[in-house]
């Protein structure tokens, strides 16, 4: 079984924020696909896009990457079987308000949003791995990493804390 992740991006600019997306997809060793599109000014197209995975025998998890007025996200979960999880790019103008565009969504539409793109590409990887055991394997590796640093972490200021337990 080949899961994979397809990536759809609103704008070629989002390219930088899809790259860190794909760098945790690439430690997993975890097949992707990178798309632009927009909800917003190519629907049609958008829709041709989603319907050409719809037969797919294979799982995907889509991760729409969407800055300023974030459709892209809820249209796509609106239109696919497969889930979809929301990771819109940072973005600090008008106080960081973009981001309620992905968090306040209409009935019916239940695509997360996960801000760290590290966060969502793990997020896809775990609902893939239901369907993987290789995967999962990968993931748990991946995830031990995260422990032993706190371990280490943990050691090295307990030597310099001057307290004994
Ligand atoms: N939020 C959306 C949608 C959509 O939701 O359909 N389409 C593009 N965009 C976003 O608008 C920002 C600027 O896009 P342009 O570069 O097209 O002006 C990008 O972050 C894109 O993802």
């Amino acid at each position: 079984m080949a899961a994979k992740v397809v990536i759809i991006m609103g704008s070629k600019g989002d390219r930088g924020h899809a790259e860190s997306i794909v760098k945790t997809l690439q430690e997993l060793n975890l097949p992707y696909e990178l798309r632009v599109c927009s909800a917003h000014k190519a629907t049609r197209r958008l829709l041709e896009i989603l319907e050409s995975y719809e037969g797919s025998s294979d799982p995907i998890v889509y991760i729409t990457i969407a800055g300023r007025s974030n459709a892209l996200s809820a249209v796509v979960d609106a239109n696919t079987r497969f889930p979809v999880i929301a990771c819109p790019p940072y973005s600090d103008r008008f106080a960081g308000m973009d981001v309620l565009s992905s968090l306040r969504l209409p009935s019916g539409i239940a695509s997360p949003t996960i801000l760290e793109p590290d966060g969502a590409a793990l997020l896809a990887a775990k609902m893939l791995a239901l369907f993987d055991q290789e995967l999962a394997q990968r993931l748990a590796t991946y995830r031990e990493r995260f422990a032993a640093e706190l371990e280490r972490a943990d050691a090295e200021v307990r030597g310099h804390g001057g307290a004994s337990a």
